[in-house]
């Protein structure tokens, strides 16, 4: 299996002077941590790391770290995450059939989620990595007024792993540059184009760093996972 990690953001919600993922939580880049769970997924075997130029470096340095014993390509992103994506699935190499996409910002990924997504899609399946929603969600008017409280039972909160067969995936992005399509992952263009797409069940954890908060979250998981934190009290 293939995969792209999404990784030329700039960080706005972040608030950082730089890329996100540059930025060290539990002692490494974030970007570390999602390679390092990528190395460890037995079904990954070729992993394109698509950033801005302005990362190059660090990008390489990160990945020279890691001591991969796979093939890690570096590709120029786009300006949105919409175009980094199809960059990357235009540099991947010609016996691609399937892949994986995944964001640089969810580096709690478990390997074993990329293990599944990856042989979802060797089954010949779209799917992507999801969460049931746990809060009850109200759609707001711009003033701040309630509209609806849609029913929580069908919501599921998107996240990455996103796996496609290459093929469709490019064709999808192909005509969403054509139509002036504008979405914020990969399961979208799909969805428009009324392809199957299924949610594989994955971990809460396997968020995504966006705000500061979440850098904190990410340390605490990170320290749990290497039995630093204590569970909680009972
Ligand atoms: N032009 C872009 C924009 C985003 N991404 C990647 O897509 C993922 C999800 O995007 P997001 O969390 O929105 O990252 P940023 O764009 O960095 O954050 P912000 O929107 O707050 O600026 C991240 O791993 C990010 O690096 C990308 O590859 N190319
Ligand atoms: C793909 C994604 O991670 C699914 O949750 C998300 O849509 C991308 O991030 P963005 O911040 O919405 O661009």
């Amino acid at each position: 299996m293939h995969l792209l990690i999404a990784a030329a953001g700039s960080g706005r919600r972040m608030g950082a002077a730089g890329n996100k993922l540059l930025i060290a939580v539990a002692g490494r880049p974030v970007l570390a941590w999602s390679l390092e769970a990528a190395l460890a997924s037995r079904a990954i075997r070729w992993i394109g790391i698509v950033g801005q130029p302005v990362d190059e470096l660090a990008v390489r340095a990160i990945v020279a770290a890691a001591r991969p014993d796979r093939p890690v390509v570096w590709i120029v992103g786009g300006e949105t995450r919409q175009d980094s994506v199809s960059r990357g699935l235009a540099a991947l190499p010609a016996e691609a059939t399937g892949v994986l996409i995944h964001d640089g910002a969810r580096c709690l990924v478990e390997p074993e989620l990329l293990d599944r997504c990856a042989a979802a899609v060797e089954a010949g399946r779209a799917v992507i990595a999801a969460t049931p929603v746990t809060d009850t969600i109200k759609q707001v008017d711009g003033g701040g007024a309630i509209l609806a409280t849609p029913d929580r039972s069908g919501l599921w909160a998107a996240q990455t792993p996103q796996g496609f067969p290459v093929a469709q995936l490019r064709q999808a992005h192909a005509t969403a540059a054509r139509e002036g399509w504008s979405v914020t992952d990969d399961a979208a263009l799909f969805e428009r184009l009324d392809l199957p797409v299924g949610v594989l069940e994955a971990p809460p954890s396997n968020i995504k760093l966006t705000t500061p908060f979440d850098l904190v979250v990410a340390a605490a998981v990170l320290a749990s996972r290497r039995g630093e934190l204590a569970g909680p009290e009972r």
